[in-house]
């Protein structure tokens, strides 16, 4: 397999773009080798610039639930774009994608669109910090909830991959009002409840996807409402991956407890760059022009934007029993690639949540950061390089979380297995 045209584009970019590329996590750093550089997508595969085709388990990171070129979301694209790029005037198309996702969150009376999952979650904890008058929030270590700078400190995703969790560049006069806790461990939240009195919101991944795939325990997420509500703070559950992802009806739907307020990003574009906040009408009030707390947007709500999303949570919340359909083909992915591990000695721990996988080349279950870090992480870029010549992309980090779209088929299930026991073999055998 050649990757010339990919090594020589690599070389360009580095020349002109830090690292060659656009966001750390695609650099392939901690996997060695180079990024590839892709021609198109097809469905369940990419293609790269050399003509290598791969089984895509990263999704763009998330959001193309059904696969490249999704038929519906394309149409869609290109009739939005017959009528213009941007206004920057309110639409029909943005009430109807509100309409949406109002209908399928129980939490969320209204909402407002935003262009990325960072300004989603920066917004959402201004509102939070707005509504209750407080300063301080809770963050826990491992999650990774964009790059706004109150936030950059002990993220996960690419800023763990690069172990840089709290990045320079941010003044500790902006992260002084950030307490940080260990997820799945409720004493550590009832620790910053002592040290602050003034927590405006706690915000986590209630399943989350930039530690590995780690998702809470139900009990704990109780227990995080209810110390919530004892100190009237919010509780904001970050589904800028999990949404749509995990569930048709957010994590609220699965676990049984209700934020206050939810982000969402990834699958709500449809492939386009979208993100959005949403929460009761009694919070949402509170943002400007209704309120006092800013937020705004030249490129929000953007119409050709707004159809791919339209287009594409349509679809899902009229084929809605595709989530368990995809759970099942990533739970017998995991599964068999779990077995084929272990037959040569190689333990592996697994979990999934609706199209969401995970896996972690070590012995003990992997609950929060710390256990993730303990992972085997060479064993696990041999795995993916050895993986990727056999035409298989998966994502480049341990940190990251993997993503089965509607285009894969249980076909190419059993053959990413059947290639796992084909790379385990050649990595036992030195
Ligand atoms: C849970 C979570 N929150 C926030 C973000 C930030 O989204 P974006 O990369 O679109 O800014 C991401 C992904 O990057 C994410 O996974
Ligand atoms: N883990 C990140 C988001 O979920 C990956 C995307 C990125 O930062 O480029």
């Amino acid at each position: 397999m050649s990757i010339d045209n990919s090594l020589k584009a690599f070389k360009q970019a580095q020349n002109l773009i830090p690292g060659g590329v656009n966001s750390p996590v695609r650099a392939f750093s901690s996997v060695g080798g180079t990024p590839l550089f892709i021609a198109e997508g097809d469905g369940a595969y990419l293609i790269d610039i050399d003509g290598n085709r791969y089984i895509d388990f990263v999704q763009s990171w998330g959001p193309l639930l059904f696969g490249h070129r999704d038929e519906a979301i394309e149409s869609a694209v290109i009739e939005a774009v017959k009528h213009g790029l941007s206004f920057g005037a309110p639409t029909q198309a943005e009430s109807d994608l509100a309409e949406l996702v109002v209908s399928m969150f129980d939490s969320i009376d209204k909402i407002r669109f935003v262009s990325s999952g960072t300004e989603a979650v920066m917004s959402a904890i201004r509102l939070a910090r707005g509504y209750t008058g407080r300063d301080d929030i809770v963050k826990f270590t491992g999650c990774y909830h964009g790059h706004s700078d109150s936030l950059l400190v002990q993220a996960g995703s690419g800023a763990a991959t690069f172990g840089n969790p709290s990045s320079p560049g941010v003044p500790a006069d902006f992260t002084k009002h950030t307490l940080l806790a260990e997820y799945n461990n409720i004493e550590s939240v009832k620790k910053c409840f002592k040290d602050s009195s003034e927590i405006a919101c706690v915000i986590i991944e209630p399943i989350a996807g930039n530690m590995g795939l780690v998702p809470a325990d139900k009990e704990f997420l109780h227990e995080l409402r209810e110390l919530c509500d004892a100190n009237g703070t919010l509780l904001i559950f970050d589904e800028v991956m999990s949404g749509f992802r995990a569930s048709v009806n957010g994590a609220e739907s699965i676990t049984g407890v209700k934020p206050d307020i939810v982000t969402l990003g990834k699958v709500i574009g449809g492939g386009m760059p979208v993100g959005a906040f949403g929460a009761r009408a009694e919070i949402m009030a509170k943002l400007s022009p209704e309120g006092p707390v800013y937020q705004a947007g030249t490129l929000s709500g953007n119409p050709v934007a707004m159809a791919a999303g339209l287009a594409a949570i349509s679809k899902l919340k009229a084929n809605a029993q595709v989530i368990s359909v995809l759970n099942q083909r990533a739970k017998r992915l995991v599964e068999g690639m779990k077995k084929e591990a272990e037959s040569f000695g190689i333990p592996m721990q697994i979990d999934t949540r609706g199209s969401m996988f995970g896996f972690f080349f070590n012995e003990k279950p992997v609950k929060n950061f710390a256990d993730a870090s303990n992972s085997d992480a060479e064993l696990f870029a041999k795995f993916h390089s050895k993986m990727l010549q056999e035409g298989f992309y998966f994502a480049c980090s341990l940190y990251e979380t993997g993503f089965i779209s509607t285009a894969v088929t249980d076909e190419m299930i059993e053959d990413t297995i059947k290639a796992s026991a084909k790379v385990f073999k050649e990595i036992t055998n030195g």
